[in-house]
């Protein structure tokens, strides 16, 4: 274990413990407690991981949640959660919450959205209401809701798009970064990360790590992937994108991803992800186990009186069998999916646990390999 290199930025702090090859252990430090890297982030999408009471998502081992901005500024609004105290204490969750600027789902959720140089208007998917995001906003809604983590407003430029297009949106994203940062809200505890944008261009990916730098931000997000490329090709701007970025800083893979995914991703040196997947996989009957994944609503499991994973430990796999399950979904019971939801997300925590672990013993390489020879046994 080399000694811990500490940086105890404007807001968050960060160590880093130990490095295998490219991939880092490190601790983030928050107002609210402190983050194990590589760590995984469950999303709390309207303040809730859904189906979970928050005691239950950190007995999985989760530290940190993903709080959805685009919803809670629709409702119930962020100036009513800050009269309630703050989305901490709204949601019972009194670990650290990264909040994400609301841009993203705008773009994929809402109705009638007009980008502009100034931000973004849209119409609610709720009740067709009027509303508009700009760069300071979306930094005051995020302190509304005393995120610890607060992200830029940016967009993710599509996949496919030509250089010319990724160059464009990217400096747009640039320039939202520059007013983000101009409006948070220095607190001790509290931090802002810029997200490098770029689309598939390795040139486009530099200037815009560059231009995050020299603004100057608490931790940098990877966006613009996980967007329908092939997972090579993500992998391949991961590779070329993450040196470019602060090495004493936190690195955070936005909306990745699979399991295989989260190991490929946590060997190129990136320190923090999200994803819908083991939640929403929860909830249709898709269990994530070390053998690959499985349907449980296929008709093969209804006889089967082992637990999912025998070493997981979780509620599901100390209490439950394969038939019980396979029952639960087919007769659309609410405790299929909140079993398996409490399975997928211990199988993440467990996952990063392992790769944590791996890293300080310098045996990444070798857990990896252990990992995807398993994995791709697994029947779906
Ligand atoms: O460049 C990006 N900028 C900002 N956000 C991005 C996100 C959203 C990350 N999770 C937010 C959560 C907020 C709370 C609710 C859940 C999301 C991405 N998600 C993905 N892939 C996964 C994808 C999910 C859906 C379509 S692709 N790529 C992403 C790229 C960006
Ligand atoms: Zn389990």
């Amino acid at each position: 274990m080399s000694a811990p290199a500490t940086t105890s930025g404007a807001g968050l702090g960060f160590e880093l413990f130990a490095r295998d090859g490219a991939a880092r252990r490190g601790r983030l430090t928050t107002a609210h407690g402190t983050v194990e890297t590589p760590a995984f982030m469950p999303v709390g999408t309207v303040a809730t991981v859904k189906g979970m009471m928050p005691e239950q998502v950190a007995a999985t081992g989760a530290e940190i949640l993903l709080g959805n901005t685009y919803h809670l500024m629709l409702r119930p609004g962020a100036e009513r959660i800050a009269a309630l105290g703050g989305l901490h204490r709204f949601m019972n969750w009194p670990k650290p919450i990264l909040t994400d600027s609301g841009g993203f789902q705008v773009m994929s959720l809402a109705s009638l959205r007009r980008l502009d140089e100034d931000g973004v208007t849209f119409k609610s998917h709720l009740d067709g209401s009027a509303h508009r995001l700009t760069p300071e906003r979306a930094v005051e809604i995020q302190d509304l809701l005393d995120s610890n983590v607060t992200m830029v407003l940016d967009e993710c430029t599509p996949f496919p798009a030509t250089e010319e297009q990724a160059a464009s949106s990217m400096r747009l994203s640039m320039r939202w970064a520059e007013r983000c940062k101009a409006a948070f809200r220095l607190r001790p505890g509290y931090g802002l990360f810029g997200i490098v944008q770029g689309g598939v261009y390795p040139a486009l990916r530099h200037e815009s790590a560059a231009a995050l730098r020299g603004i100057g931000f608490d931790g940098y997000a990877i966006g613009g992937l996980a967007v329908g490329e092939p997972p090579e090709t993500m992998l391949a701007v991961l590779q070329e994108t993450a040196p470019a970025l602060p090495a004493e800083r936190p690195r955070y893979l936005m909306g990745v991803g699979r399991p295989q995914d989260l190991v490929e991703s946590v060997r190129r040196g990136v320190d923090l992800f999200d994803c819908v997947l083991p939640t929403r996989s929860g909830r249709t009957g898709r269990g994530y186990t070390a053998d690959g994944e499985v349907n449980m609503k296929n008709a093969r499991h209804r006889d089967d009186p082992r637990p999912l994973d025998a070493a997981c430990g979780c509620p599901l796999c100390s209490g439950y069998s394969r038939a019980y399950l396979h029952h639960l979904f087919r007769a659309g019971e609410m405790l299929g999916p909140i079993l398996l939801t409490l399975h997928n997300l211990t199988f993440y925590q467990t996952l990063m646990r392992g790769l944590r672990g791996a890293i300080e013993t310098g045996s990444l390489e070798d857990f990896a390999a252990a990992f995807h020879e398993a994995y791709g046994r697994g029947d779906l």
